[in-house]
């Protein structure tokens, strides 16, 4: 299997995780494309690392799919192609960092040692130190070594940047976009740093109350909403305003909000309301945090995030298959 070949990095139907408490993971069907840097995004809870997991098999879905460059995700040619940076950063406490290197170098045939090397150099790693003895944001480095050395063509990575300083985000960001252009790497990455994830991603990923919320590329998501403000209706009640019929009769609203007679509604159009209506295109944040607010508001799935019907059809379920 050549990963880069097969147009869908990720392929998941009606992907679901239960656990006794309820469903971390609901309903979730999409597909990611081969190439993209994705931010996966979403409140605490949502199901982010549910979702990470499955995709590197060390989670059983409860109920459907998950295929890796057209594979299924148990299949042992899938997974190695897949490279994960688990939040946890599991390492072996007692190595070193040249044993953990060296491990890693014997488990994965496409190995490279100088990419590893130096990304352990350029944050001043010492290779003699034991892995139990670093500082978070070190050990995640030499997790995001591990995961770069492989030489994998989809990294999963859960909250890659967390316990990372300034300046070594910035460095291994730029490493990741650089890689990820010239090897046409794919990256699902999960973050809750808005900013960093705007300069880094051209795709999302929105997961909230287990559920798919939002998926596609930036550039197209951003442009099919209009966030729009004017004067509201009077409303039934003393001092209650409500959208005019003109803003929520032609539109999907996604979430209004009203500050005295004044309305803020985030539409889900690419055309302007008319009429007294002031409207913007809204930042990706505006996007973003609409959806996450307004549970009721209907997904958004991209076209090209949409499963086809053959991959439909292709893909077998998963239901009972829970571990
Ligand atoms: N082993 C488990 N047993 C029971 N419930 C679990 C388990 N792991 C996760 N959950 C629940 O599943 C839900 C989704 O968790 P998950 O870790 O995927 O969220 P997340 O989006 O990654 O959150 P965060 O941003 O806080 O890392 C949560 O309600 C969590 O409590």
């Amino acid at each position: 299997m050549s990963g880069t070949s097969h147009p869908y990095a990720i392929e998941a139907e009606d992907l679901g995780r239960k656990y006794l408490r309820g469903w971390a993971l609901r309903e979730c069907s999409f597909r990611l494309p081969t190439g993209c840097v994705s931010a996966l995004v979403g409140p605490n809870g949502a199901g982010k690392s549910t979702l990470l997991s499955i995709a590197a098999r060390l989670l059983r879905p409860t109920t459907g799919s998950l295929r890796l460059f057209g594979k299924e995700v148990g299949d042992p040619e899938a997974m190695r192609h897949v490279a994960f940076v688990d939040q946890e950063r599991p390492l072996y406490k007692r190595f070193t960092v040249a044993e953990t290197l060296r491990m890693g170098r014997e488990l994965n045939p496409r190995w490279d040692q100088a990419a590893a090397e130096r990304i352990v150099e350029a944050g001043k790693v010492p290779f003699g130190a034991r892995v139990g003895s670093l500082s978070s944001g070190q050990r995640t480095r030499v997790a995001l070594a591990l995961a770069f050395a492989k030489r994998a063509e989809l990294l999963l990575l859960d909250e890659p940047m967390a316990d990372l300083d300034p300046l070594a985000r910035h460095e291994l960001s730029s490493l990741l976009l650089s890689e990820a252009v010239e090897r046409g790497l794919t990256v699902l990455m999960s973050s809750h740093l808005l900013s960093e994830l705007e300069e880094m991603c051209d795709h999302l990923v929105v997961l909230a109350g287990a559920r798919l919320r939002m998926i596609g590329q930036v550039d197209e998501l951003v442009p099919a909403h209009r966030l729009v403000t004017g004067l509201a209706d009077p409303g039934p009640g003393e001092g209650a305003g409500v959208l005019p019929a003109g803003v929520a009769g032609h539109h999907t609203v996604i979430e209004s909000r009203f500050s005295g007679r004044q309305f803020t509604a985030l539409l889900r159009t690419d055309r302007d309301p008319g009429g007294a209506y002031e409207s913007v295109e809204p930042s990706l944040e505006e996007v973003l945090l609409a959806y996450l607010r307004s549970a009721e508001a209907p997904p958004l799935i991209s076209p090209a995030s949409r499963l086809s019907a053959e991959a439909t059809a292709a893909a077998p379920h998963a239901e009972g298959k829970a571990a």
